[in-house]
Order: structure tokens, then C-alpha cells, then sequence
């Protein structure tokens, strides 16, 4: 908790504005942070300064752990969080990709379970993955990458946390996950939680023991109608001790992620923390 907290601060006391020509805001903006979490000792990094959904933001992420394209999908598994980049983005309702109502395009899970590749079918890099560390393997690239620069065009965003990477010491499983751009106050709160929740989760269906993850963000920033709450409230606040996450033990595969598992299979013990905070979002 207490290294968001200090990001939060830098950010303030060092920060440059930086206009932002999507959204048409402003930003205040630090570049690198390394955030770290000790998921073998089940620190989970959930936010105490205010209270977070933290059921929505693994909802999101086994949404691309399924290789979902739809914010309807999502919807389904409890995260509304796709809903505004779906069907509000002008830029993205005017491109002829766009297949329809809630179309994410081919974004995030889509190119972590089916990559296209140039000459026909297509890569499931995350099934590879999960393959050789149940065998034991690290060889060295058990990267997972949602970036895909030649079908930016064909989705609504550009994935921000893009890159994971899985590393095996003996049978201790560390994660290192890479994001270029940060929504501190919004984004940040679920990303936290999705870094621990995937390593915690593939090392429970490889069988391996979970280490440390390592979260590397490249523009971490807070927008301009997010400042004063920010400022003013949130960082006035004291945290309380870390809560743990408990995962359902019948989860045991990939197979199982994909089909019956869902945010109740989830749960959270002893998570102090103060009054929600409703921070504007940018689309
Ligand atoms: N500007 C922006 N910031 C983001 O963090 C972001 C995007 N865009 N676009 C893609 C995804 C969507 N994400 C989101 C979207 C909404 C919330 C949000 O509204 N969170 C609320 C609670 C949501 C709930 O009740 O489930 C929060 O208070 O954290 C968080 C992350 C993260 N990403
Ligand atoms: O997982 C996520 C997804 C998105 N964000 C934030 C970071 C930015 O504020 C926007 C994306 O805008 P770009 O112009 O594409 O950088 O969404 C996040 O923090 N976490």
C-alpha cells in the first residue's frame, strides 16, 4: 500500500502537465515506477484508502485470460470496465473494424489466445505457457504480449499493461508485468490486483509455488478532474494492513479458468479500508 501511496505523492510533488490529445485532458505525469508484490506471502495489494472493487478487476482479467472481445462478455463476469472504450469512443465507433454493439476488437485476450499469425492460423501464447511450467520449463521467453502494433487499428485501445513474463527459480513461479501507460486513481487499483491475481492463479494451476511480482510501469499519471480528490482526500487518509486474497483450491487448469470459474470463486480476509472514492474517467 504503501509504495501506491508514494507514487500517488511523486506524482504531485514532481509531476509535469501533459496534454493529452485522445482524451483532450490534461495529465499530471511521472514516467517509471517499479511496484512489487510478495504474493508467495499473500500481501495482497489491494487499496485500504479507499474501498475497491477488487471482484471486477479480476472479473477483467479472466475476461482476457478467456480471450474475450466483447465488453458484453465482460459484463457477464462482473467488470463493466470495457462498457465506455466499447461504445463511446468516437474514434473507434466511426472504424470500419468495429463489428457491432460492444465490440472490443482485437485487443488483449484476443491476441493472447489467438495471435494471427502472417502465413494463416493463429498462436495461443498463454496455453504454451502454462504447458511448459507445468512440466517445469522456463525457456527464457514464457512471455505473454498483448501488443500487437500491426492490428492497433483493429481494436478500441491499445493494451496498457501489455507484457507479462513468467520465470521459474526451482518450483518458485515470479511474474514481471509491463504497462506503458497508468490511470493512477482508476486504473492502477485494478491493475495492482491483476498482476498478484495472475501470478497467484498460474501458480496454483501449474503447481508451482508463487514468489514476487514485479510491476513496471512506464507513464503513470493522474488526470487533471482527478487531482483535487486525490490531493485532498485519498492522500489524506491513513492505510490499514494488507488483506489476503483466497482463491477457490478446485481451480487446477486452464481448462477450468475458460469454463466454470467465476469472481465468487474469490474472496478476500481481513480488508480494512475507508469510504469509496468516485474518480472521473477518461474515454
Ligand atoms: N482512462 C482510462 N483509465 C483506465 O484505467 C482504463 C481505461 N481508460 N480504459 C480501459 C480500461 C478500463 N479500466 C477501468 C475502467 C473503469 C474503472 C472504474 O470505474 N472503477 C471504479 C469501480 C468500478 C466498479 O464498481 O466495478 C473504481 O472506483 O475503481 C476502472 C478501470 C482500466 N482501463
Ligand atoms: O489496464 C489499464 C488500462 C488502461 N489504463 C489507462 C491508462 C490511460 O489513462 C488510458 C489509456 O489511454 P492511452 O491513451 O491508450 O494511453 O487507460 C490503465 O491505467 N490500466
Amino acid at each position: 500500500m504503501n509504495q501506491y501511496l508514494q507514487l500517488c505523492q511523486r506524482i504531485i510533488n514532481e509531476g509535469h502537465w501533459i496534454e493529452n490529445e485522445r482524451t483532450q485532458k490534461r495529465c499530471l505525469t511521472v514516467i517509471n515506477a517499479d511496484l512489487e508484490y510478495n504474493v508467495g506471502a499473500n500481501e495482497f495489494p489491494l487499496i485500504t484508502t479507499r474501498k475497491s472493487f477488487y471482484k471486477a478487476a479480476i472479473a477483467e482479467f479472466l475476461g482476457y485470460i478467456r480471450g474475450y472481445d466483447n465488453a458484453a462478455d465482460f459484463r457477464k463476469l462482473g467488470a463493466k470496465t470495457w462498457d465506455a472504450n466499447a461504445n463511446e469512443n468516437t474514434a473507434w465507433l466511426a472504424n470500419p473494424h468495429r463489428k457491432g454493439e460492444d465490440d472490443m476488437g482485437r485487443v488483449y485476450g484476443v491476441q493472447g489466445r489467438n495471435w494471427a499469425k502472417p502465413d494463416g492460423g493463429s498462436i495461443d501464447q498463454l496455453k504454451k505457457i502454462v504447458d511448459n511450467l507445468s512440466r517445469g520449463i522456463d525457456d527464457r521467453g514464457e512471455i505473454l504480449s498483448f501488443y500487437n502494433p500491426g492490428e492497433f487499428h483493429m481494436g478500441c485501445l491499445r493494451p496498457c499493461m501489455h507484457t507479462h513474463t513468467f520465470s521459474l527459480l526451482g518450483d518458485t513461479l515470479y511474474l514481471t508485468s509491463y504497462q506503458r501507460s497508468c490511470d493512477v486513481p482508476l486504473g492502477l487499483n485494478f491493475n495492482q490486483v491483476q498482476v498478484f491475481f495472475f501470478l497467484a492463479i498460474i501458480a496454483q494451476i501449474t503447481g508451482l509455488k508463487a514468489g514476487k511480482a514485479y510491476h513496471k510501469i512506464v507513464n503513470a499519471h493522474i488526470y487533471e478532474d482527478q487531482l483535487e480528490l486525490m490531493r485532498d482526500v485519498q492522500l489524506k487518509r491513513e492505510p490499514f494492513p494488507s488483506p489476503q486474497l483466497i482463491i477457490n483450491p478446485d481451480i487446477k487448469s486452464l481448462e477450468d479458468l475458460e469454463t466454470w470459474v467465476t469472481v465468487d470463486d474469490f474472496s478476500v480476509e481481513n480488508y480494512q479500508c475507508h469510504d469509496p472514492i468516485a474518480y472521473p474517467f477518461s474515454v
